[in-house]
This record gives structure tokens, C-alpha cells and sequence, in this order.
């Protein structure tokens, strides 16, 4: 088991670079499974361990893949399998996704119920009512929901009750091979969609709209391999502006695209952060104490759930009360506790949190509660007088990429350590037998 102890009071600054957007890159490599023909070389793939369940799912499925130096290599021409154990869904939710392509290619899908998790409840409503709505029939018992369809999928037209990423995505795979049009309404409009849309059309898939809230998918035969770059991963990027911000630093976020942090970066102007969108990336820094603002999170464009635990951490360093409204989810407010064991004063009411600014944090132990949690305890810390030691790294490892050198690199005195080896060192040192000086004088 690792932690990360950080020891706050230093202004951050340099360059960070971003790594492959791990919400594109997952589903990106659920629909490589696709591809009857030929292999998908997909490059700018992050090191995450969501990356390497995805990998372990699908490689239980017949499909040679190896990654190497950030490139994946995927060959489905000999898919098999058709199912996605327990074990891999649990580990992560995303597993889900490959229950459009494995329906389309293979006409059937057994996939473990995803179940809820730290964040919310997360149904899976809105996927299966596209299935069904294609044609497939639908069937739910120990712990599995199987897919089957004779034949092909068909088009149809679905209107989803709530724009979820995730059935933009499941339904947009399982399409690219139905027989004839499908049309997705009040679709996710988020840039990992347009990333999956590009990549499923470099397959051979016809797909139009991808970012909009109406996508067109007329259906193909067949899909084959191809050569894909992902995108960079838009929360990491936003991750490293409040950090930038946070410490009163300067740092030049290398690859983040200004248009997918829009809504972030706004928010930052607004609470006197220079923002500077170059080509290659964004430049940001402090430029006196930190305003409130309020914050409401929302469907892309809107601001991102998975930045809203970073931004509470920001907001605890204004100049007086903001109010956090997460709207996405219905339990994303875990962190609270984990901010108030560091002296933060932030009440809870139904989906809103009143954060009080200004207050000194103070380092203590805490817990990631979920992957985002992880990042913000770490940004809170880098502000909080002594140590700061954040557990419950398994969430971290899940969507950040060397989180602790790539702040190391920008001056955060902050370090990863593996606990067991610590404590095993201390023990060690107790233990030392005591030195007997024999030198001649006492001999
Ligand atoms: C791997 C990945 O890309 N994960 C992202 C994806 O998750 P994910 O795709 O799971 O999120 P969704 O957009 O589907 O979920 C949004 C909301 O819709 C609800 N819902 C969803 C599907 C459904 O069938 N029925 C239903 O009610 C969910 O419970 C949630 O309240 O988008 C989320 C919202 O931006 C992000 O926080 C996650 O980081
Ligand atoms: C909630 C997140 O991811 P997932 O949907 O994979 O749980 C996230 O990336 O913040």
C-alpha cells in the first residue's frame, strides 16, 4: 500500500505535460474489438490501471493486444470470448462498454451488472434501452445482463433521458455495425464522444454529429484496424491549473486544448487566475487573492463532475463563501469529510456544498474516496501547514499518470511511499545492534 505525503507552502511552476485522456482511451479500445480486419495502433495511451483492466478484458477475449511506450496494439481479427467477468466490471466500471461491440460483432454479450459505487448509483438504463431498442433482447440474473440479437443489430431512433457518456458511447459502438441508421438524441456532447466517433470512423464506421446533441450512425458491414492518436486527458490538464492556482505558481500545462477546458478555465478568470490558451497549451497563474465564485456542475460543456472536487479544494483557498452543486451525480460529495479532517469548514445541504475559504488548512491523514478525491486532497495539501498524508491510492492510479513526479517536477515537496517498506526500514533501524567502539584506547 502506497500514500503520498505532501508538505504544503511552495508556488508551483514550469511545465507539466498531459497525458492521453483516460475517458477517451477506454472506450477508444472497447471499440478496437470492432475490427474484423487488420490491427488498431492507438498511440498516446496513458499508463493507467484502468488502461491495463481494459486490456486484461479484452484479452479474455481472444484479442492480442501489447502496449508499448505509450502505443497499443491491438488485434480482434480472432476475437472468441463473449463475456466480462465480475472481477474486471467491479475493478472498473468502463468494463461495461464493451457490451455495444461485442453485441454488434457477435450477436451476443455477457457482461457482470456494474453496480453502484463511491460516486453513485450509476444505472445502466439508457444503454440497454438503446439495445432494445436495435433489437436486442435484454435478460438480467445472477449478476449478469446478457445481450442477444438474430442477426444484426437494426437502426433506430433513441432519445436518451439523460445525456450519459457511457450510453452515447455503448449505443455509437453497437451501431457502427447495425443494419441501417441510427440516430442518438440529447447524446453526451463531451470531447472523449468526438474522440470515439473519430477513431470508429477511421474503422470504416459513417458516423456524423459526434459532439452535438443529435449523432447519425449509418450502419456498415464490416470495421477494420486503424491508426489513432487520443486526445489529451482534459481533467488532468484542469487537475494541473488548480495546482497552478492554488500555490499562487506559474505553470504552462502543455497539451491541454483551451476548448475543452472552457468551462474551467472560465472559472478561473473569474477568481483572478491569468489564463493564457496558446496552441500547445494553457498558461496559468495567480494573480492576487483568489475570489469566489459558485459552481454548478453539468453535462459537457458545462463544468465537469470529475473537476469538482479539485475546484472545492481551490475554493478553500478564496476570500470568503462559495456554494458547489454537483447535479451530475447524486453522491460526489465523499471528500468533504476528508477536506474537514483538514480543518476545511464546509456544510452540506441535499446536492450543494457551502465552502468557506480563507480558513488555514491544516495537513492531517486522509483518504481518496474516489479517483478526482485523490487528486484534490493532494492540491489541498500542497496549501496546508505540515504534512498532509493521502491513502486510498488504488483510486489515483486509476486516471493519473506519475501524479507525484509531475508535481516533483513543478517544485511541490511531495512524495510516494510504499508503506510496508517503510514501517519494514523503521523496524529495521530499531532494531540495529548497538555499536561497540573497539578501538585501541578501550580495548
Ligand atoms: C469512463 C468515463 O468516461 N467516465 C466518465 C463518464 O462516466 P459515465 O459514462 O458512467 O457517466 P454518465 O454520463 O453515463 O452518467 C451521468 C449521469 O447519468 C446517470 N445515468 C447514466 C447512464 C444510464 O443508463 N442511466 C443513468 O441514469 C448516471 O447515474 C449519472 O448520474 O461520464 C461521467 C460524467 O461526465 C464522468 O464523471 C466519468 O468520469
Ligand atoms: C468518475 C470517473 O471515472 P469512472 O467513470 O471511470 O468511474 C472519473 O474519471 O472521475
Amino acid at each position: 500500500m502506497d500514500k503520498i505525503v505532501v508538505r504544503g507552502g511552495r508556488a508551483l511552476a514550469g511545465n507539466v505535460k498531459v497525458s492521453g485522456a483516460k475517458n477517451a482511451v477506454l472506450p477508444i479500445i472497447a471499440a478496437s474489438i470492432l475490427a474484423e480486419e487488420g490491427t488498431c495502433l492507438i498511440h498516446e495511451v496513458p499508463g493507467l490501471d484502468d488502461v491495463h483492466t481494459i486490456c486484461e478484458l479484452i484479452r479474455s477475449l481472444q484479442v492480442n493486444v501489447t502496449y508499448d511506450n505509450e502505443t497499443l496494439t491491438v488485434d480482434a481479427t480472432g476475437l472468441k470470448g463473449i463475456e466480462a467477468s465480475y472481477d474486471l466490471v467491479r475493478k472498473m466500471r468502463a468494463s461495461f462498454l464493451v457490451m455495444g461491440p461485442l453485441l454488434a460483432r457477435k450477436g451476443r454479450a455477457r457482461v457482470a451488472l456494474p453496480g453502484g459505487c463511491a460516486i453513485g448509483t450509476r444505472p445502466i438504463d439508457q444503454h440497454l434501452k438503446g439495445f432494445e431498442a436495435m433489437g436486442a433482447k435484454i435478460e438480467i440474473g445472477q449478476g449478469f445482463i446478457e445481450a442477444t440479437v438474430d442477426g444484426r443489430l437494426k437502426g433506430a431512433k433513441i432519445y436518451l433521458d439523460i445525456p450519459s457518456v457511457g450510453a452515447t458511447e455503448n449505443i455509437m459502438m453497437a451501431a457502427a455495425l447495425a443494419e441501417g441508421t441510427t440516430v442518438i438524441e440529447n447524446a453526451a456532447e463531451e470531447p472523449e464522444i468526438v474522440d470515439l466517433a473519430n477513431f470508429l470512423n477511421s474503422m470504416g464506421a459513417k458516423i456524423r454529429g459526434a459532439g452535438t446533441g443529435s449523432i447519425r450512425i449509418e450502419g456498415v458491414e464490416r470495421m477494420r484496424g486503424c491508426v489513432h492518436y487520443v486526445i489529451p486527458d482534459r481533467i488532468e490538464a484542469g487537475t494541473f491549473m488548480i495546482a497552478a492556482a492554488i500555490t499562487g505558481g506559474d505553470v504552462f500545462v502543455e497539451g491541454a486544448i483551451c476548448d475543452h477546458v472552457k468551462s474551467v478555465s472560465a472559472k478561473l478568470r473569474e477568481m483572478n487566475v491569468g489564463i493564457d490558451e496558446q496552441e500547445n497549451g494553457i498558461r496559468v497563474w495567480r494573480k492576487g487573492p483568489l475570489k469566489t465564485v459558485d459552481v454548478k456542475t453539468l453535462p459537457h460543456p458545462g463544468f465537469p463532475t470529475d473537476m469538482q472536487s479539485q475546484m472545492m479544494a481551490l475554493l478553500l483557498a478564496s476570500e470568503g463563501t462559495s456554494i458547489v452543486t454537483e447535479t451530475v451525480f447524486e453522491n460526489r460529495f465523499m471528500h468533504v469529510e476528508e477536506f474537514r479532517r483538514m480543518s476545511a469548514n464546509i456544510k452540506i445541504e441535499g446536492r450543494s456544498a457551502i465552502v468557506e475559504g480563507g480558513v488555514k488548512l491544516t495537513g492531517s491523514k486522509v483518504t481518496a474516496t474516489d479517483l478526482r478525491a485523490g487528486a484534490a486532497l493532494v492540491l489541498a495539501g500542497l496549501i496546508a501547514e505540515g504534512d498532509t498524508e493521502v491513502s486510498g491510492l488504488h483510486h489515483l492510479d486509476r486516471g493519473y499518470v506519475n501524479f507525484t513526479e509531475k508535481l516533483k517536477k513543478l517544485g511541490a515537496d511531495v512524495e510516494r511511499i510504499n508503506v510496508e517498506k517503510q514501517s519494514a526500514l523503521e523496524m529495521e533501524a530499531k532494531h540495529q545492534p548497538i555499536k561497540v567502539n573497539l578501538s585501541p584506547n578501550f580495548a
